[in-house]
């Protein structure tokens, strides 16, 4: 049986629930996919701290130890921000690597970038885990792109927004209170900034666009707003009169071409689709020509929702190359 060497880049939440999934489910794995997956090195900045016990000796601050790994097959890319990852991602394609990526800041902007240059490399990009969590829209959509156009999308984007709104209307809690629990929880990003200003859900929005027209808004035109401006006295006043707040982001393409997209905040009632998303669920409803609207929930953050879907990018990805992967 062939072993796949594999690298993950970054080894906090995501890229540590990428090590756990790979050893529990290492023979399940194995007679599925007739192949045994194995982490050859794992980059992140400070080799020093203490993570996942028996995975020191993989650790490595350097990328030209991952790329130098005999054999390497396929990258697991969780670290943040545009670079390094788009410079480390885009070295490991022109090393003939499959990447697959959660880091949406690097796509937005170099994700139409790095596939074309992964095509010309013969390898696949997999980067599910960049929007919306585990909730499966980019496969979703890329079934259904052949024949169908796609006019509108609008959802939550934001696990971390969702859940510190529920928490705020439900239990009461303050903002802050709510955030540090997300933290905790690893659905916030270790700095929150882009979670609360809206730019996390933005960027996902901006990986969508691309996705379903081909293009994307300008990204100055877009008007951006988060929740850090919600008080709990408007979450109680909206209690108050049947209304929730909801964090939305929505992008719709006219019929002259014309892209048009905003992010923030949404007071919605009940009869609203988003009313009964809570906690750290997202939401994404698709506006189609053939199948008309098409909504899919689920979470949209945490270690293990976002590392499965990472996974499974690879499978696919291998499922349709298995001869070319296998053969490396
Ligand atoms: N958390 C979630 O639920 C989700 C996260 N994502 C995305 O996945 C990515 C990872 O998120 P998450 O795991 O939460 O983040 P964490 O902050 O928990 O982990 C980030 C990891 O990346 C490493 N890292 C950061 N910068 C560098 C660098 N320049 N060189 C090498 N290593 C680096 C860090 O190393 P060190 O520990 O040494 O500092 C750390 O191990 C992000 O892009 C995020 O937006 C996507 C979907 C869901
Ligand atoms: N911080 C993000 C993580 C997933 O993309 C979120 O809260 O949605």
């Amino acid at each position: 049986m062939a072993t796949i060497k594999a690298a993950i880049l970054g080894f906090g939440t995501v890229g540590q629930g990428i090590y756990h999934i790979l050893n529990e489910k290492r023979e399940e794995l194995k007679s599925k996919l007739g192949l045994e997956l194995e982490v050859a090195k794992i980059l992140v900045r400070d080799t020093s701290k203490e993570r996942v016990p028996g995975t020191a000796h993989l650790l490595t601050d350097n990328i030209d130890d991952v790329l130098s790994v005999k054999g390497l097959q396929v990258v697991f890319e969780a670290i943040v921000n545009e670079e390094p990852a788009f410079t480390y991602l885009k070295r490991a394609v022109e090393h003939r690597c499959h990447v697959v990526t959660a880091n949406k800041v690097m796509f937005a902007k170099r994700g139409l970038e790095l596939q074309e240059l992964a095509k010309k490399n013969g390898v696949f990009v997999g980067y599910e885990a960049t929007t919306a969590g585990a909730v499966p829209v980019i496969k979703t959509m890329k079934n259904i792109l052949l024949v169908n156009d796609v006019s509108r999308i609008q959802g939550i984007l934001n696990g971390t927004s969702n859940y510190i709104l529920t928490k705020m209307r439900a239990e009461g809690w303050s903002f802050d209170e709510a955030l540090a629990e997300a933290q905790r929880l690893g659905y916030a990003e270790a700095d929150p900034y882009n979670d609360i200003s809206g730019q996390d859900a933005f960027k996902k929005l901006m990986i969508l666009s691309a996705l379903a027209f081909g293009e994307q808004p300008n990204w100055s035109d877009v008007e951006v707003i988060g929740i850090d401006g919600i008080s709990l006295e408007q979450v109680k006043e909206a209690i108050d009169q049947g209304l929730r707040y909801r964090h939305v982001a929505e992008v719709e393409k006219y019929p002259d071409g014309t892209i048009t997209a905003k992010v923030g905040p949404m007071l919605v009632d009940k009869e609203h689709p988003l009313y009964p998303i809570d906690d750290v669920f997202n939401a994404v409803t698709m506006e189609t020509n053939y199948i008309g609207t098409l909504t899919l929930v689920g979470p949209g953050a945490g270690m293990y929702p976002t590392a499965s879907v990472m996974v499974e990018d690879y499978a696919e990805i291998i499922g349709k190359r298995a001869g070319f992967v296998v053969s490396i």
